[in-house]
């Protein structure tokens, strides 16, 4: 089936799995109940995967649990090695995992390529830091006693995530988890399963033990709730729009979880007049038009400096004239298709609502004529702040402008939003550099960067974009208990 419809042959065709992933079984849904996955390029169906409901759930949630204290009683260096294997499996079958990524959710295959490399990435890093997990010893205030601190893996930790990036989302979540002697559910986004599931055939394949890993696809209205309302679910983390996150956070509140949190994001890229504006140019094409804009740390609002406006704008409208629209998996193709329907009409609202705020179209501004879901890149100016797309996070490849004179006006305007994920500015004044860096109220702040994600480094938003953070040395933390030891008794 998959062969045929996307006319790409895998070496390895097992790694397409339409089945689940519980308790180190492959099965399908109870009543083999299924649902079709389709090609955003193309709007054909690619497969289709189990429909999992809450009993089904609960069975991959008790798997879990079966199997954690076991794989927690590994040593840090035995769990270390199985992620190292799973590494190097994932970098072996690149070609093949970007493949299927490519035709379930869109990404030209250059960047699923890149993808790989960075789930990989995570799963690598944390192979490391699981035989890092430190704890302290404290000097007892009192005679005969010593105080301990240890670190101890949470339990179960369930793992819901988005369709922009179906591989990396799950390893950035389950390689912290696994390293530190946590077992876990992961529920992919509906559109985008066949990447976690292809990381669950090679999970298999490393030894990972039974039920470390399950993997479940179904409606989210049963398998989230079965998760958010379990008692042996210790911590959840997710991906995702804030609105859903706020929803889950209320759903584990009765049950006490830690939750993980990367919400949306609204992200100003600023440039200021002393930025080399040849620079300014790849960091904002990068950051707004990887994934056709589909990433929580997308540029979402450009704001130019007055004096370097026109300029700018010149120069950024020659680089997307450059950007090649189409199906991802052809030669070339450096821009996919949205995801779906909702997402072509939430980027069309954005755009229609600009231009009759008054901003004026310098390039694209409407669907592509092809079948599938392809919006041309589109770049907007004179943009006004009272438009939608300066509050909301677009999710699509629309660039809008937004002029300002004072490097204070540009903070303000940077500023004003509830989220607080991903932010960017060019600029070369050292001291210019450190106070808009200082004044960002954003959990990352790219500074002549575009392109800043990385597993050595801490990614996570302030304010509605999050709790917590994820890949760096911080990661791991979010899957481990602190445990003090008051050891007394000891004369002296
Ligand atoms: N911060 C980030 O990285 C991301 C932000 N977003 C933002 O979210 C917006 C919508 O994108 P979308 O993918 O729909 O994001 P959603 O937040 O709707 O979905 C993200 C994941 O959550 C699941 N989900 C949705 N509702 C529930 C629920 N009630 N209980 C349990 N799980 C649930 C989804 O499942 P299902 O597949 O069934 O929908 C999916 O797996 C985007 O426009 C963007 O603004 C989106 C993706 C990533
Ligand atoms: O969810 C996302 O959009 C990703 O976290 C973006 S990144 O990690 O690939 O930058």
């Amino acid at each position: 089936m998959y062969q045929r419809l996307s006319g790409h042959t895998l070496r390895r065709p097992e790694l397409f799995r339409e089945a689940n992933y519980i308790g180190g079984k492959w099965v399908a849904a109870d009543g083999g109940r299924t649902y079709d996955v389709l090609n955003p390029a193309t709007g054909d169906i690619i497969g289709r995967v189990p429909s999992m409901g809450a009993t089904e759930t609960n069975r991959a949630i008790d798997a879990a649990y079966k199997a954690q204290k076991a794989w927690a009683a590994l040593t840090a260096q035995q769990r270390s090695d199985y992620l190292k294997k799973l590494c190097s499996l994932m970098l072996e079958n690149t070609e093949d995992l970007a493949a299927i990524m490519t035709i379930e959710q869109g990404k030209p295959l250059s960047e699923s390529r890149g993808e790989i490399a960075y789930s990989a990435s995570f799963i690598e890093w944390f192979a490391e830091e699981a035989r890092r997990v430190y704890g302290d010893v404290i000097p007892a205030p009192v005679a005969g006693r010593r105080l301990i601190v240890q670190k101890q893996p949470i339990g179960v930790f369930a793992a819901i995530t988005p369709w922009n990036f179906p591989s990396a989302m799950i390893t950035r979540k389950a390689g912290p988890g696994w390293a530190a002697g946590c077992a876990g559910v992961i529920r992919p986004a509906s559109q985008t399963p066949y990447s976690a599931l292809a990381i669950a055939v090679l999970a298999e394949e490393a030894g990972f033990p039974a039920g470390v890993c399950n993997v479940i696809t179904g409606p989210s209205s049963e398998t989230g709730p079965a998760i958010t309302g379990s008692p042996l679910v210790r911590k959840l983390s997710f991906t995702g729009s804030t609105a859903v996150g706020a929803r889950l956070l209320a759903e584990c509140a009765p049950t006490i979880k830690k939750t993980s949190m990367e919400l949306g994001g609204n992200a100003p890229f600023i440039v200021f007049d002393d930025a080399d504006l040849d620079e300014a140019v790849k960091g904002a094409i990068v950051s707004k038009f990887r994934n056709t804009g589909q990433t929580c740390v997308c540029a979402n609002r450009i704001l130019v400096q007055d004096k370097i406006h026109d300029a700018f704008a010149e120069k950024l409208s020659a680089a997307v004239a450059k950007l090649k629209l189409g199906n991802g998996m052809q030669d070339g193709v450096t821009l996919g298709p949205l995801i779906d329907e909702d997402a072509m009409r939430k980027v069309e609202a954005h755009v229609g609502d600009a231009l009759e705020r008054g901003a004026r179209l310098v390039s694209g501004g409407k669907r592509d004529g092809r079948s599938g879901n392809f919006y041309e890149p589109t770049i907007l100016a004179g943009v006004s702040t009272a438009a939608d797309i300066f509050h909301e996070e677009t999710f699509g490849p629309v660039a809008p402008l937004f002029r300002f004179e004072t490097e204070e006006q540009a903070i303000e305007m940077a500023n004003d939003t509830p989220f607080g994920l991903a932010s960017y500015f060019y600029a070369r004044d050292v001291g210019r550099i450190f106070r808009v860096a200082e004044a960002l109220e954003f959990g990352i702040v790219g500074i002549n960067e575009g392109l800043i994600s990385t597993a050595v480094a801490p990614f996570g938003g302030m304010k509605q974009s999050g709790i917590g953070r994820e890949g760096s040395k911080y990661g791991i933390e979010e899957y481990l208990e602190v445990k003090y030891l008051a050891l007394g008794g000891l004369g002296g």
